[in-house]
């Protein structure tokens, strides 16, 4: 028991939380490289393996939306704990996307940033009508 308890506060100490209000993918990226070096489970991450985890992810993510209905913006109605797990299974969908990225040189937020600029050639948003451009709108 008594070994039980100690095992047990090795492992809590071992979790260091480090708040990140704006955190780079890049910083992502390196925290989960040093995360798979330190175990030893690069042999694992491969792309194919990556990109299966994130699908699995995405599953668990969608069971927290199933069955209940339409969700409203901003949760209305989930409780804490509902609120945490969701942002529990986004991280995990982001995490492998970050390292799925990075397995296959993809530099993830140059990409992302392409494609919107590429979105916005192909979808213009309504340019203002002469009337609206006079009344200043
Ligand atoms: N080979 C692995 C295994 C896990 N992880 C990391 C990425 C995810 O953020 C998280 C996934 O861990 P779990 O497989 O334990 O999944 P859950 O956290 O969703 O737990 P559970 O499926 O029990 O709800 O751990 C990783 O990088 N590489």
């Amino acid at each position: 028991m008594e070994g039980e308890k100690k095992a047990a506060a090795v492992a809590e100490d071992e979790v260091v939380v480090v708040a990140a209000g704006d955190v780079s993918l890049k910083d992502l990226s390196k925290k989960l490289n040093d995360f798979a070096r330190e175990r030893d489970w690069e042999q694992f991450h491969s792309p194919r393996n990556l990109l299966l985890a994130m699908i699995a992810e995405v599953g668990e993510l969608s069971e927290l939306f199933m069955w209940r209905g339409e969700v409203r913006k901003g949760l209305v109605g989930w409780d804490e704990a509902e609120k945490e797990h969701l942002g529990e299974e986004l991280s995990d969908v982001l995490l492998y996307l970050v390292q799925l990225s990075d397995m296959c040189g993809v530099d993830l937020g140059d990409a992302a940033v392409r494609k919107i600029a590429k979105n916005a050639v192909k979808y213009p948003a309504p340019r203002p009508s002469k009337k609206e451009e006079e009344e200043g709108a």
